[in-house]
């Protein structure tokens, strides 16, 4: 590989309680999360759990989830903690920003304060009993955080080991002692080939978003898969991964958009998308909004002219540095830069305070990727705006399936879209048509 050395270390993650207990607050829909229908198939399910103290989890870990601010479970924490706990393989579908996290996070967590944990410092090959994977870097990292809220003041150490960043520096903080790994594929396959980690000793499994990843010789273990999005051919993936007696939990309608988010289609061609981009970002201020495109190379092109019309903002892209994408996320959190222009990189999981607006500049290809991207905002019961440009030519093929996703999350449905929606099916009616009341002539 002629790819230069990567030598980036990142900066330590914050040490005091306030910073590694810091949230942001529920919205006001968070109880709302409760009307969702949860479908739950497999046997012998047990029994959903009301509160978090209905557990028998260790009193630290209770103090923990109360220090994060978590009074009260969310649907997919009151399926998935008591499955977990029980053993069980688990696939859970569940709306974006609704807590999937933590919904693995403290059973796992629990149990592993249950069993005990034995990794030990400075020992040549360590031997985690939790391996979590994600297919972001940025995501990982705050999956990272998201552990270090539950395990502090245990003696559980989470460790994370992301691309991007010094592979000398990764190995010094796996040797130091790991219990639970949070790692991107391709370097959790990598320190795996150097000999730094053994999985004999993994007792779970958990899947995040990941819906490519195959399995690399575990032994026996209970394997976690969550997401907001299950196509059908992952699902048929996941039946051979998983244990034959695994339970598949769907809250609300699997694949679905958070129905928190305002959704709006607009006709615009590509050669107005700019024009329109600005007129929008010109109406919202300075609220904080995520606008996606297709390339790399378009995401740096619209960050510098959103800067040359005096809009700060900045990108974040896969051919940028890590450091870079690290900087940048960062001055779009703090609000130094109100504006990220992202491809497909910050479409999943990646949870923002105040994130207002999701603009898709371009859409993607796939629905699931709209389903995600438009979930960066109306997070943990708090609204949000999502806007997309529609371009016939383009996107045709998506008309059908977002007509289908506008309507399942009650959103309005322009009579355009199913216009659209018929030509590309040749004629046909596009399904859920009816569905929703629209005329066709
Ligand atoms: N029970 C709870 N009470 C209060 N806040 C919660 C609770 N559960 C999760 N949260 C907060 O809600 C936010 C969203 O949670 P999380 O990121 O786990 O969502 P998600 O379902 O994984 O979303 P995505 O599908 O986008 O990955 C986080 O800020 C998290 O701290």
């Amino acid at each position: 590989q002629n790819s230069p050395k990567v030598t980036y270390v990142p900066p330590p993650p914050p040490d005091d309680e306030q910073a590694i207990f810091a949230r942001y607050q529920t919205g006001m829909n968070f109880d709302k999360y409760d009307e969702n229908t949860v479908q739950v198939s497999g046997q012998d399910a047990p029994a959903p759990l009301m509160s978090f103290a209905d557990t028998n989890m260790c009193d630290t870990l209770t103090m923990n989830i109360s220090k994060a601010g978590y009074w009260k479970p969310t649907p997919v924490q009151k399926y998935s903690i008591p499955i977990i706990l029980a053993g069980r393989d688990l696939m859970a579908c569940a709306q974006t920003g609704s807590g999937k996290t933590a919904a693995f996070l403290v059973p796992v967590v629990a149990q592993m304060m249950r069993d005990g944990v034995t990794a030990s410092a400075f020992k040549e090959q360590q031997e985690p009993e939790c391996i979590i994977t994600a297919p972001t870097r940025e995501l990982i990292y705050q999956i990272f955080l998201e552990a270090r809220k539950f395990v502090y003041g245990t003696c559980i150490r989470p460790v994370v080991i992301y691309g991007g960043t010094q592979t000398s520096y990764l190995i010094r903080q796996v040797e130091q002692g790991c219990n639970i790994l949070c790692a991107t594929p391709g370097r959790l396959l990598d320190i795996i080939g150097r000999g730094k980690i053994g999985l004999h000793n993994v007792k779970y499994l958990v899947l995040d978003e990941a819906d490519r990843m195959l399995d690399m010789g575990f032994g026996k273990r209970q394997t976690l898969m969550f997401s907001a999005t299950f196509p059908e051919e992952v699902q048929r993936l996941a039946y051979e991964f998983l244990k034959t007696d695994f339970i598949f939990v769907v809250v609300g309608c699997a694949g679905g958009a958070c129905s928190d988010v305002q959704q709006n289609i607009l006709q615009v061609s590509q050669y107005f998308k700019r024009d329109k981009l600005i007129e929008i970002l010109h109406s919202t201020g300075n609220e904080r909004t995520l606008v996606f495109v297709d390339t790399k190379k378009k995401a740096d092109f619209i960050a510098c002219f959103l800067c040359q019309e005096n809009i700060p903002a900045t990108s974040i892209h896969g051919d940028r540095e890590q450091r870079e994408r690290e900087i940048a996320l960062g001055d779009f959190r703090s609000g130094r830069r109100p504006v990220l222009v992202a491809t497909s990189v910050a479409a999943r999981g990646l949870d923002i305070e105040n994130v207002q607006h999701v603009i898709n500049f371009d859409l993607p290809s796939t629905i699931e990727e709209y389903v995600h991207r438009i979930g960066r905002t109306g997070r943990c019961g708090n609204t949000g705006k999502a806007v997309a440009f529609f371009d016939k030519y383009s996107d045709g093929h998506l008309a059908q399936p977002l007509i289908k996703v506008l309507s399942d999350a009650q959103q309005k449905v322009p009579f355009w879209l199913t216009e659209v929606a018929f030509q590309t099916e040749g004629g046909r009616l596009p399904v859920n048509t009816q569905k929703v009341g629209l005329e066709i002539n």
